[in-house]
């Protein structure tokens, strides 16, 4: 827990603040008495009138209260949603500056950790969404009850507070429609929703997937407890939603952080729905990760396959390989793809995937890369190409001392976070170059960046 100073003089205050930078989560940088302080809203080169909401140690909180001077890539946030509201972090910032602060946030992270080399490293300029509104094809909305009024939509980063979403600029039309669908036909019914005051069962988030190509919808009902009354019911309305093929429901409990519990059944439609990436398709269950933007998907994994210079007698390792898309993408380029899994769901969807696709030298293994890549070492398979994808915490130390020892030929690494994407390159610099880093902009509106990155051994 973060330590928090209780100053009233500074608390009560308004201040005078020129933003120097965005910081990481997409707030504006400024200095107070020599003490970084962060305010939501703010740009660069803006002068503005904030108030000290909390005081920490080695920074000040603030809150925006007004616009001294404005920057000129100020643009409109739009209308209906509340600024606070997780996901919009840059929508009042023009595009063209979220392109460059996406690449500056790299080039950031470097110069922070400064892997070997790194003032060469070619950082090419942010590759544009071609969409940046509505592009967002799944929804997970928290559902709750506020005085006999039901929220549905998210919380404001770091916080329990729930904004109610009747509009998400982001959200893909169909998604934003079923979720709120979803809304009405749970009132009617009155299915009980969840009370995290009162600790009472109840439906607690609302999940919506689409499959861009396909247009199937997969909807997951997240409980808190099992047995909800009317949710078959709800089940049934849900399915004559349009495009909806299929409704699960996800059950966890008070003791479990995450949003996701670990029970999963399915309670009406189809197992999975089907997408399609770059020709080939991919059936995706409730639990399997996939991309959010599906058109900035095809171009991400256009540039990952480039940045591999795979031949034919190459044993590919797809590594944190969701439902195997990168690996199925690469197949026909290479003698075999192992890819490596730890969500059951997921390498199900994978193997199912493989034939889906045809595709005859392709296996997905379920467990961890840090356990299964050094176990396929030693029982003697090669790896000479490899594609790693991991989550924000990038890749275990364990993994990278067992990439010292098998030093695959071609290595791609993905990365959604520039921080622990250039903690790791302190390390794999010791042996590969780094050559290209190229940042696909996935997630328009959000401070968010995903970067692919060529290695070749030193
Ligand atoms: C960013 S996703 C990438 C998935 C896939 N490459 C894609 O593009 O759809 C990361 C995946 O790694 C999986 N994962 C997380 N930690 C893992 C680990 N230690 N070993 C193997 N897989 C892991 C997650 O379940 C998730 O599917």
């Amino acid at each position: 827990m973060k330590e928090k100073f209780n100053s009233q003089n500074l608390q009560e205050k308004d201040v005078i603040i020129t933003i120097k930078r965005i910081g990481i989560n997409g707030e504006g940088i400024g200095y107070y008495r020599k003490k970084i302080i962060f305010i939501p809203g703010a740009l660069p080169e803006e002068v503005v009138v904030a108030k000290i909401t909390a005081e920490f140690p080695h920074y000040l909180q603030g809150e925006l209260i007004r616009i001294k001077a404005k920057s000129p890539h100020r643009v409109a946030f739009p209308q209906g949603v509340d600024p606070a509201v997780g996901g919009l972090e840059l929508a009042h910032l023009s595009y063209p500056q979220q392109l460059e602060f996406k690449r500056d946030n790299v080039l950031a992270a470097l110069s922070k950790y400064h892997p070997r080399g790194f003032n060469k490293y070619k950082v090419k300029k942010t590759i544009p969404a071609p969409d940046q509104w509505h592009y967002r094809n799944k929804a997970q909305y928290q559902i709750e009850q506020d005085h006999g009024v039901t929220i549905l939509g998210l919380f404001a980063p770091n916080s329990h507070k729930l904004y109610d979403l009747p509009v998400m600029p982001t959200q893909s039309k169909a998604t934003q429609a079923t979720e709120l669908a979803i809304k009405d036909l749970a009132a009617q019914l009155r299915v009980p929703i969840a009370d995290p005051f009162r600790h009472l069962d109840g439906l607690k988030t609302i999940v919506v997937r689409q499959a861009q190509a396909t247009k199937e919808i997969q909807v997951t009902l997240i409980t808190v407890g099992h047995q909800i009354t009317n949710l078959p019911n709800l089940a049934q309305k849900i399915m004559k939603l349009a495009n909806v093929v299929s409704v699960y429901q996800n059950e966890t409990d008070w003791r479990n952080p995450q949003v996701w519990g670990n029970k999963t059944a399915k309670l009406l439609g189809k197992n999975q729905i089907i997408d399609e990436i770059l020709g080939k398709k991919f059936a995706l269950s409730p639990r399997a990760f996939f991309q959010l933007n599906p058109v900035q998907t095809a171009t991400l994994y256009t540039e990952a396959l480039k940045f591999l210079d795979l031949s034919p007698e190459d044993t590919l390792i797809d590594a944190y390989s969701g439902v195997g898309t990168l690996g199925i993408l690469a197949a026909d380029q290479v003698k075999q793809v192992i890819g490596i899994e730890t969500i059951p769901d997921a390498v199900a969807d994978a193997q199912h995937n493989v034939e889906l696709n045809r595709i005859k030298n392709a296996n997905y293994i379920q467990g961890s890369v840090e356990k299964v890549l050094p176990e396929l070492v030693n029982n003697g398979v090669p790896i000479d190409a490899l594609i790693v994808d991991p989550p924000r915490t990038g890749l275990a130390k364990s993994l990278i001392k067992t990439l010292f020892k098998v030093k695959p030929r071609t290595f791609v690494y993905i990365s959604c976070n520039p921080s622990t994407l250039a903690q790791d390159l302190v390390l794999l610099s010791e042996i590969y170059n780094v050559r290209l880093i190229e940042n696909v902009d996935m997630l328009p509106q959000t401070p968010r960046c995903e970067c692919v990155v060529k290695l070749t051994l030193r």
